[in-house]
């Protein structure tokens, strides 16, 4: 979005869900196949990437979230911007980058790859160096696993090690998100997992079928799990008490945790009763951080 009295343009940077993620060995470089269906959510839970002219690139970071990311040399938002100038051979190239950071740090909802892909699309328009979406995926693929999905942003099967997209058909799913405040290491996971020696049984799935509504997706999604969540556990013993909580939170249909976590969520068969849940649980759980929140569905 582009506000024309300002010339400021701006992207919003949803969190990504995992609806479920099957993991199996590490393969010689010592990442993972991975088979998982991504939904996005909507601007109830994003980070936003804000452009502003100036002749170098510089970045600001502010919102409830942006403290955990004080001290990081490598912001994400940055590396995007440094490799779009390579990519483009536009040394000259500047702007003051605004990062409202809403999401949780390190916390299986993809946010750092969400603000990579943001800056990717926001840059691009505003540098006008006109990439189309096959060279932004590639680029996105340099920066991380998440950040193709980011970019193309409505739901899709993921697999390889996350580059290989296929297109879901879905309709909107709403839930409710919390993260118990606890930052957790995506590679950390990973190596328990590895640690674990599990992966053996992996191979990927036909997707779910989706041709119902929410209740329908929700029943079918119990047939899939979240691999990494037995690792996770481990790491961090507060998604056990996240996930109990969800599972008896009034009309939640599945309670499941997402990417590495320690992020979970509950799907609801409508958006009123996502919100009427969240409202109760960030009343009882106030050091949690707690949305309700609509997947977006196919377009
Ligand atoms: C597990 C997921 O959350 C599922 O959506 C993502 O694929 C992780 O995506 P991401 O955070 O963008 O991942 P990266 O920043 O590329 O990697 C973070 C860490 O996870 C490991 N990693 C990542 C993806 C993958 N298929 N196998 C891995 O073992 C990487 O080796 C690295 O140690
Ligand atoms: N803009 C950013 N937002 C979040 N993290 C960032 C950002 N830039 C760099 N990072 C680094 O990336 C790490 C992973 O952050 P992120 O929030 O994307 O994790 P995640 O939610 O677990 O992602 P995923 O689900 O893709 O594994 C952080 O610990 C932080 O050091």
């Amino acid at each position: 979005m582009v506000d024309s009295a300002t010339s400021l343009t701006t992207v919003w940077a949803p969190a990504k869900v995992n609806l479920y993620l099957h993991v199996g060995r590490p393969l010689e470089d010592g990442r993972h196949p991975l088979d998982s269906l991504v939904m996005f959510a909507d601007a109830s839970a994003a980070d936003r990437v804000s452009v502003r002219p100036l002749k170098t690139v510089t970045l600001n970071v502010d919102g409830p979230n942006a403290k955990a990311l004080k001290g990081e040399k490598q912001n994400l938002v940055l590396q995007a911007a440094k490799l779009l100038k390579d990519a483009a051979g536009r040394s000259d190239l500047g702007a003051a980058l605004n990062l409202y950071k809403e999401l949780p740090v390190a916390a299986g909802i993809g946010g750092g790859s969400a603000d990579a892909a943001a800056t990717l699309q926001a840059l691009n328009r505003y540098w006008n160096i006109g990439f189309g979406d096959e060279a932004l995926l590639n680029l996105g693929a340099e920066l991380g696993a998440d950040v193709p999905a980011c970019l193309r942003s409505d739901p899709q099967i993921m697999r390889g090690i996350g580059e290989k997209l296929t297109p879901f058909s879905a309709c909107g799913l709403p839930i409710v998100l919390v993260n118990p405040a606890v930052k957790l290491s995506t590679a950390d996971v990973f190596r328990k997992f590895d640690e674990l020696g599990m992966g053996a049984d992996f191979k990927e799935r036909e997707g779910p079928d989706s041709t119902g509504g929410p209740e329908a997706l929700a029943k079918a999604l119990e047939e899939y799990s979240n691999d990494l969540e037995a690792p996770t556990k481990l790491l961090c013993p507060a998604v056990n008490e996240v996930l109990t909580t969800l599972e008896k939170t009034e009309g939640a249909l599945l309670a499941r945790m997402s990417g590495s976590g320690p992020t979970c969520f509950a799907v609801f068969s409508s958006f009123e009763a996502a919100k009427a849940a969240a409202y109760v649980l960030s009343k009882r759980k106030k050091k949690w951080w707690v949305r309700a929140t609509l997947l977006s569905g196919s377009q």
